[in-house]
């Protein structure tokens, strides 16, 4: 079901702990809350809705797909850019990498190891900072 965007800075500041088969209707939450936002956001992590688990979710053309236990393994080169947030007002410079290779669960628990490059693997990178509790 989609939730509300919580801006508790307090609380998105908290590194989120791993998540479990158990939190499968906190994963749906999160992809429901994204496809309710696609207006405005091209990503989530389940802290924005208040959830401390590490679950994101990411806007990769008209799929809302979640990615469980997100792990940067790694990552191409560095560059700058201006990056905005749905819990926070305005748009900040960010440093990124231009490609990065992640190790994820999908909605079935089955463990992927899979590359993206350019803007989805910039949404991944600032889905993957709330999970560590870091914002733009
Ligand atoms: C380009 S990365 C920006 C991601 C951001 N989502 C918030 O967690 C959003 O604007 O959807």
């Amino acid at each position: 079901m989609k939730q509300e965007i919580i801006h508790d800075q307090a609380f998105l500041a908290k590194p989120s702990v791993p998540a479990s088969a158990d939190d499968t209707d906190q994963v749906n939450d999160l992809v429901d809350t994204l496809k309710a936002n696609t207006d405005k956001a091209v990503g989530l992590a389940a802290n924005m809705i208040g959830v401390n688990k590490r679950i994101i979710a990411v806007q990769i053309g008209i799929m809302s797909i979640p990615l469980i236990n997100p792990e940067i393994i790694n990552k191409g080169e560095e560059y700058s850019t201006m990056e905005g947030c749905l819990s926070l007002p305005g748009e900040r410079k960010t440093t990124r990498y231009n490609h990065i290779t992640v190790r994820y669960q999908d909605s079935n628990f089955k463990m992927h190891t899979q590359e993206f490059t350019e803007f989805v693997a910039q949404i991944i990178q600032h889905e993957v900072d709330h999970c560590n509790g870091i914002l733009i």
